[in-house]
């Protein structure tokens, strides 16, 4: 596909990415870049978006590489998602008891994202709000730079803060660490803050989640039914947890839930048009990508990995940190 590049719209510790358009359609589009050289993570997200076409997942357009500022940049190309992530809508928003048509509303179609991804063998193993992108039709999974088949998940990977027990103490990571995670973003939705609140650094933090037999505390103030849905994301025992097939049919979803109430209610930051926002002046600034994610392919533990991470580098950004392998 011929296309030009547009501003950065955002970044992650990986890639950069941008706005783009099709020359030949006009088509807006979202693309992921990183040098060629340092791609490996955004070629197994592209190798796993690829297989994936689903109205709850960020659909995808493609891929090439591109010779820009004497680089060779790898573009993983993207539907483009306008209204920004979860977490952003959350803090713009502001958190109020009368959230939970919105909780509802986001979480159903995560719930249906993630059955989609399960259906299919993939784990996603990054759900945050952060990684959830939002559009007219509402909330789409997206960053599958931590997804992997079940069958290739050699070792544990995530964000320490919405990170599954088992996955703390470096045991197995199935489709339930998902599910754990679903309910820390719920949690994220409903108080706009961590689903732990306490915890000062990430090695306490990961220990806590893996050892204390304790679990994020559910907002009071939401419905018992919603509180009753958290409930079942969180138990601790893996095998406990629902899957997002039992979910999709928790009494939580039953009451209606009207996509234009919700729209007009939540959704105010969408640009009319992003071409009125004089994007394509920018088209060929350089964009250098913060490449700052530091990956440890031993067979550590999460624990011992941070502890790691910690040492090297001294303490990173732990509430965003991924662990990847
Ligand atoms: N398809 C899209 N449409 C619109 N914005 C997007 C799209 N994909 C990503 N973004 C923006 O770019 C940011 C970074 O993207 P993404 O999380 O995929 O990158 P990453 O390098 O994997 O980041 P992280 O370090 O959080 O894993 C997102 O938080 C979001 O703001």
């Amino acid at each position: 596909m011929d296309w030009t590049r547009g501003h950065t719209i955002g970044r992650g510790s990986t890639a950069a990415v941008s706005v783009a358009m099709s020359r030949c359609s006009g088509e807006i589009f979202a693309v992921k870049s990183t040098e060629l050289s340092r791609s490996e993570f955004l070629q197994k997200e592209q190798k796993i978006l690829s297989t994936l076409n689903s109205p709850y997942i960020v659909g995808y357009k493609g891929y090439d590489v591109t010779r820009e500022n004497n680089k060779d940049m790898f573009n993983l190309m993207m539907e483009y998602m306008p209204d920004g992530t979860l977490t952003n809508q959350i803090r713009e928003q502001g958190t109020r008891t009368g959230n939970e048509q919105m909780i509802r509303y986001y979480t159903k179609q995560i719930v249906q994202g993630l059955d989609y991804l399960h259906s299919k063998g993939i784990l996603h193993r990054d759900i945050k709000g952060h990684n959830i992108l939002l559009c007219e039709t509402g909330a789409k999974i997206a960053d599958f730079g931590c997804a992997r088949s079940i069958d290739q998940v050699k070792w544990n990977g995530g964000t320490p803060m919405f990170m599954a027990p088992e996955v703390a103490r470096g045991e197995e990571q199935g489709f339930a660490a998902d599910i754990w995670a679903l309910g820390c973003t719920i949690i994220e939705m409903a108080t706009g803050a961590s689903p732990w609140t306490d915890s000062t650094n990430p090695a306490s933090l990961l220990y806590h989640i893996a050892f204390s037999g304790q679990k994020p505390e559910i907002p009071g103030f939401l419905s018992s039914q919603a509180r009753d849905f958290v409930s079942k994301c969180l138990r601790r025992d893996p095998k406990q947890r629902w899957s997002a097939k039992q979910l999709f049919k928790h009494p939580f979803f039953e009451e209606s839930n009207s996509y234009d109430k919700i729209n007009e209610e939540f959704i105010t930051s969408s640009p009319t048009s992003i071409l009125d926002q004089g994007i394509w002046s920018s088209a060929e600034e350089s964009e250098t990508v913060d490449d700052s994610r530091q990956t440890i392919s031993s067979m550590d533990s999460p624990l011992q990995r941070l502890r790691e991470l910690e040492m090297q580098s001294g303490k990173p950004d732990w509430l965003q940190l991924e662990i990847t392998v």
